[in-house]
Parts: structure tokens; sequence; C-alpha cells
């Protein structure tokens, strides 16, 4: 149901004396009154579950089969418990996670499907990383409007109905060529010239809408490009410094589609799936904001080249630009000012780009290590 039809209906539906949400104390006299933003039947607050009835939250998440999905239930799995997180996909996933916990089936766009997952699970989080990236949004503008923008008014009204703590990512690709550039800061101007970009710019907006007017615990991190060893990027513009580790041990050549001086935030996935916990634990009176920057380095194809060649002085690294990614990344912050999520919730990098070539090339050749032993 659109959106904005749901909320005229839904101002006349005021449901006095349910919380809106059950993690949080309210903190303004408009959150004291909890909408419904869609229309429900009258019990639907006995699918309220508080946080506080719970040892553990509950948590879903959504596309979790990407670069992300499976680093993320694996680190929540150890501190919640194993049951106590849900992955879910369109996709078929890997034997190795269909058998390393609870896996579902989930389209985002089936907004049923979903209501009954989380009702049926008793689900407190979602963290909803469904979504198409960057240079695969551009080559299918019609599919990332539907699941990036529809897929998240479902989410969003689910999350708000049940009372739930949403984490949605955004992105370095939120801001474009009018914003500064280096560094960024939180607040800006924003306008992305990428279909991914306007939809987390509108994720960003709806989340804060839905905590300003319903409660909604909507948190929010700006994640710079992620890198990562045993998942592979989903069709973004900084894949690059992911494909390079892999072709530099496949083959000591590596053709990259950014140019030399492309200089863009970066980020190792161990400190984003923590920057993400943490922000999904940090107590509600920390959060002076609802979408925060964070970022760990800043670097280009050639910075990234000399350091992997330090150990790998055989790799060769040619260019072949892609307009489509070049302009892409050019429009995209250089560096990320993230002082905001430092000092409110405490926010500390551990990998620089140093860190970041050994943890990869170390993961690497203990694989072929394996491999060669089996
Ligand atoms: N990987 C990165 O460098 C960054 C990622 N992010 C954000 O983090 C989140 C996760 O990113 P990745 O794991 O890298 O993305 P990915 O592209 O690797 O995975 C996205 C997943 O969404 C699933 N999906 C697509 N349509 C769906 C639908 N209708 N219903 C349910 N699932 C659907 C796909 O099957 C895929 O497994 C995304 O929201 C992305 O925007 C933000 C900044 C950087
Ligand atoms: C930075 C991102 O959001 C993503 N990796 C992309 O390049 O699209």
């Amino acid at each position: 149901m659109p959106v904005i039809r749901t909320l005229s209906k839904v101002a006349k539906q005021v449901l006095l004396g349910t919380p809106g949400c059950g993690c949080q104390p309210l903190t303004v006299a408009a959150r004291n009154v909890s909408f419904s933003p869609r229309q429900v039947t009258s019990d639907a607050s006995f699918h309220s579950v508080s946080f506080s009835e719970t040892d553990h939250p509950k948590v879903l998440i959504t596309g979790g089969l990407g670069q992300l999905g499976v680093g993320l239930a694996k680190m929540l799995r150890k501190r919640f418990g194993k049951n106590n997180v849900i992955l879910s996909d369109i996709r078929k996933p890997p034997s190795s996670v269909f058998h390393s916990g609870p896996f579902i089936y989930s389209d985002i766009l089936d907004y049923k499907n979903l209501r009954e997952i989380v009702v049926n699970n008793r689900i407190t989080w979602l963290v909803h990383y469904s979504a198409l990236l960057s240079a695969v949004g551009e080559a299918n503008v019609a599919l990332a409007r539907s699941v990036n923008i529809t897929g998240l008014h479902n989410i969003l009204d689910i999350a708000a109905e049940h009372g739930l703590r949403l984490f949605v990512p955004s992105t370095i690709g939120a801001f474009g060529p009018t914003s500064p550039r280096n560094p960024t800061p939180d607040l800006c101007v924003q306008r992305p010239r990428t279909i991914y970009g306007v939809s987390k710019v509108h994720a960003e907006l709806m989340g804060e809408y839905y905590h300003h007017r319903y409660g909604l615990d909507f948190r929010c991190l700006r994640y710079p490009g992620i890198i990562s060893a045993d998942s592979m990027p989903g069709g973004g513009t900084t894949d690059y410094a992911v494909q390079i580790f892999h072709d530099a041990i496949k083959s000591s050549k590596f053709q990259c589609n950014l140019r030399a001086d492309t200089r863009l935030p970066m980020m190792y996935i161990d400190d984003c799936l923590r920057a993400t916990l943490e922000v999904m634990e940090a107590p509600v009176d920390t959060l002076s904001m609802r979408t925060y920057n964070i970022n760990a380095m800043s670097f280009n194809p050639e910075e990234l080249a000399l350091e992997l060649q330090k150990q790998m002085p055989e790799l060769e690294v040619t260019y072949d630009v892609d307009h489509v990614r070049q302009a892409i990344a050019d429009s995209w912050p250089m560096n990320f000012d993230d002082s905001n999520a430092r000092k409110d919730w405490g926010w500390k990098h551990d990998y620089d780009l140093p860190e970041l070539v050994q943890t990869m090339l170390d993961i690497f050749a203990a694989e072929s290590r394996m491999a060669r032993s089996h």
C-alpha cells in the first residue's frame, strides 16, 4: 500500500496507550502516542514484543546472502545464540550457510510473508541488508527502485507495527557531486546521481521520519566501501578493492576499472560488522542522531596496489576505466568525517590499510594451505 495513502489513514487511527516501540523510552511528547503506519487489525499490539521480555534480541537479517549478511549472522550468533539470528534472502543458500543456523526464504517485496516471519519468530531486531548496489542499480533502475524503495517501505511499516529495533545501512553513495568531498560530514548537501544513492537518502529520511513520527527505533550507519576475503561484493563501485586480492593471488595480474587516483573511503568487514553491533547496542541517550558516517581509511587504487606489492612485488596492475563506475566514484566522498560516531557512541576502527592488506593476504594464504592439504 503506498505510504502516503497509508499515512493519511493512520493519522485517524491513533492507538492511545500502545507503546510505539518496545525497545526505548520515548523522548518527545509525540512519541508517547503510537500510530500504526499500515492499517492493522485491532489486536496488532498483541504482536509487539518488548526487547526487555527476551534475554537476547531475536534478529532477522534480510538480504543475508550478500557480501555482509553471512559474516554479520556469524558474529551475532556468537553473541546472542545460534537460534536467535535468522538469515533470509531470495537466493538459495550454500550448504555451509544452510547448516550454520536458521535460514528462511524472504522476499522483502512480499509484505505479508515478511510480517508472518516477524510474528512467528517473535523478531525484535531487524537488520535490513537487501539492496541493489550502485553499479548494478544503474544497470537496472526499475528493479533497484522496487527493491531499495518499495522494499524499504515494507520494512519500515513492519518494524513500526511490531516495535522492532531497525538497522538500515546507508553508504558513501548517499552523497553526490555537490556534497563536500574531502571530508564529507554527516550533515551536508545530499544530491546523489545514482538510483542507489537516491534510494539510500530516501531510507535515511524515511527512517528518521518514522522515528520522530511513530517512535520507531531506527538506526543507520553510512558504510564506506567494505572489503572482505570470504564473501564477494554484489555489484558496487568499490568492488575493485576486493577483486584485486583475488586476482593478485590467482594470477599476479589485476585490471582495475577505476582510475589510479580515485580516492574513496574504505573499511575492513570486521570493523563494519562490529560498528553495526555497537550502534545497535548503543544506549538510546548516546545517540544524538539516527544516521552516522563511519570510516576507517581512505585510499586510491594505486596506493592499495603499492601496499600489496610490498608483499607481492610480482603483482602487475593495469587500468581499463569503466566510465559508469568512474563517474559514480568521482561524485562520492574521498574522505569521510565520522567524528560524531566517535564522540557519541565511541566508534573506533581497528584496521588501517597495512593491517587490511596483511589480514586479507593471511586469510588467502590459510585458505590455500587448507586446499593443498585436502
Ligand atoms: N558492501 C559494501 O561495500 C556496502 C554495502 N552497503 C549496504 O549494506 C547492505 C548489504 O550490502 P551487501 O551485502 O554488500 O549487498 P549484496 O548486493 O552483496 O547483497 C544484497 C542481497 O540482497 C538480496 N536481495 C535482492 N533483492 C531482494 C529481495 N527482493 N528480497 C530479499 N532480498 C533481496 C540479494 O539476493 C543479495 O543477497 C546493502 O543495503 C548495501 O547498500 C553500504 C555501503 C557499502
Ligand atoms: C559503497 C557502496 O555502497 C557499495 N560498495 C557500492 O560501491 O555500491
